[in-house]
């Protein structure tokens, strides 16, 4: 089919442009490759390529030379079974020999403000209400009924703590925030329930822990070598888009630099919390189906906090320390040594990792302000040990960084898939992909590989004039549809006064 391009004749011509190089931006360019399209450019803010796989330097080895941590994704969720099927990314992390570790949910210890005391139980008796709960979130789902809160979801099924009961607070935490990033008040009950079994129950329940002095994001740089030439053309590192101009005829870019692209089409892999910053100028607007998406669905943020020290002064056979704080829920709760078997022996890092509110508050405030909190924390579990100063410290502020705001996405309470497929659906012929744009793996650094292997694919047909996709034994076609206006579930003859509403529902309110 003829392509044609976005319009500004001074601007660079491909046929797609590919916004942002991390896993979602790679495998969509993979994709697009597989379908012999090689004319396409990818526009990447920072100097490198892998985005949300971001790893950095800390502390240092006997030999002087620091260890490399993960800021970003670490976990390889939801390894697959024999003879089931496989979740990509760990097929990727065999491929590159992805050095990792079994991470161990039973090797835990559980602390509050007065040391050691065990409370494990209590996270037995979670999981044992989650797995009724789950149960009755999946005929939720299957029957289309209304969503609820994860919260309500828990208390019917029999957990249903007391705000003051911290221990049962910080058994909640280490089950439930602590993967989604968020309370069970802020995360739908259907979703954050499908979300967890479409990795866990398909795949598998494992979870690996990457520990590669290359950084995980060597599984991204390697499949994007296996069609990108060193210093390839197509690749646009230190570039920051600001503009986006598209229509039913193609899409123009244009960047911090004053350069631009135009193309055909266009798929933005840019985080949730890009989008609902509003840092990109979007020309026209986007329409306010898109602008509703993307502003319901939430961006969470995760920080790890790192400590080098100069002995492993905590029980170094154990992967995970868990404190429960007397004052505030999610105060510094999971703790993780990297000093284990395993991990990196010898290294004396452990990290804490605290979520949303906690996280805001902790980006805040400065290294100092934080390392001081972390070690009255560590003095409290530990109470018969002296507890040094540590060597290094540090920790990422998500937030804040302008090419991510925020870690990664998830449903609030209320959602519907119909209202999710408009974060997914193209606007014109700019396309949307990335972690969340995913249905079913959201947060996942696999979701990422799904979405943009699809969405690439996809637009490798259009550009060809294919009708269709084939995926196993479904098939994708064409464009991708959006709902301009997303129902509730009550129709107007309910508005009555038996369901306590007095006013005349003709009453009109305004359009939306
Ligand atoms: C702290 C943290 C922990 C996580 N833990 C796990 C885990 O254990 N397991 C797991 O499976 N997943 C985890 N994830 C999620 C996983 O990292 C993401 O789902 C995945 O990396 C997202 O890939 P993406 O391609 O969708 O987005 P990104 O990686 O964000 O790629 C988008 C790219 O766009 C670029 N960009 C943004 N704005 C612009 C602009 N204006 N101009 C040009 N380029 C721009 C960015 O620099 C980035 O490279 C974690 C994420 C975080 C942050």
């Amino acid at each position: 089919a003829p392509a044609s391009n976005g319009g500004d004749s001074t601007c660079r011509k491909t046929s797609v442009a590919i916004l942002g190089a991390g896993m979602a931006g790679i495998t969509a360019a993979q994709a697009l490759h597989n379908a012999s399209v090689s004319d396409f450019v990818i526009i990447e803010y920072q100097d490198r390529i892998g985005g949300r796989a971001w790893h950095g330097d800390f502390g240092k080895k006997a030999d002087g030379s620091p260890y490399v941590v993960e800021y970003g994704c670490n976990w390889i969720q939801g390894l697959g079974n024999t003879g089931g099927p496989q979740n990509p990314v760990d097929l990727l992390a065999q491929k590159y020999h992805l050095a990792n570790t079994y991470s161990d949910y039973d090797s835990i210890l559980t602390y509050d403000e007065t040391g050691y005391s065990n409370y494990t139980d209590l996270i037995d008796e979670y999981s044992d209400a989650y797995d009724t709960a789950a149960a009755k979130a999946g005929r939720f789902l299957v029957q289309n009924l209304q969503d609820e809160t994860m919260r309500a979801g828990l208390s019917l099924a029999g957990w249903n703590p007391r705000h003051s009961d911290m221990k049962k607070q910080a058994a909640e935490w280490w089950n439930w925030d602590w993967e989604a990033g968020y309370s069970p008040e802020e995360s739908s009950f259907v979703f954050g329930v499908a979300g967890d079994n479409l990795t866990f129950n398909q795949f598998g329940d494992a979870n690996n822990f990457v520990i590669d002095q290359r950084g995980y994001s060597a599984i991204i740089t390697g499949e994007a070598s296996t069609f990108l030439a060193k210093d390839d053309p197509r690749l646009l590192l230190n570039t920051q888009v600001t503009n986006i101009s598209y229509s039913d005829s193609g899409v123009t870019i244009y960047n911090h630099d004053g350069s631009c692209v135009s193309a055909a089409y266009a798929i933005t892999t840019f985080s949730l919390g890009v989008l609902q910053r509003d840092t990109i100028r979007f020309s026209p607007e986007l329409p306010q189906w898109k602008k509703r998406a993307i502003q319901n669905f939430a961006m969470g943020t995760y920080t790890k906090i790192f400590l080098q020290f100069n002995e492993t002064f905590w029980p170094e056979d154990t992967q995970y320390f868990l404190y429960a704080s007397p004052n505030t829920r999610g105060y510094y709760p999971v703790w993780q040594s990297l000093s284990t078997e395993g991990f990196m022996p010898g290294s004396n890092i452990i990290f804490a990792t605290v979520v949303d509110d906690e996280s805001y508050r902790i980006e805040r405030q400065t290294d100092q302000e934080t390392k001081a909190e972390a070690m009255e924390v560590l003095r409290q579990m530990f109470p018969n040990i002296t507890i040094p100063e540590p060597i290094a410290f540090t920790y990422p502020r998500w937030t804040s960084e302008p090419w991510s705001y925020g870690s990664y996405s998830n449903w609030p309470p209320g959602t519907t898939l119909l209202a999710h497929q408009n974060l997914r659906a193209n606007t014109g012929r700019l396309w949307f992909a990335g972690e969340a744009t995913s249905a079913e793996y959201f947060g996942f650094l696999h979701g990422a590989w799904f979405e943009g292997r699809e969405a690439g694919a996809q637009v490798a047909a259009l550009l060809q004039g294919r009708p269709c996709v084939q995926y196993g034994d479904d098939r994708l076609c064409g464009e991708r549809i959006h709902y301009e206006t997303l129902t509730g579930t009550s129709p107007l003859s309910q508005y009555s006064i038996l369901n306590g509403w007095a006013v005349s529902s003709l009453y009109d309110g305004g359009d939306d």
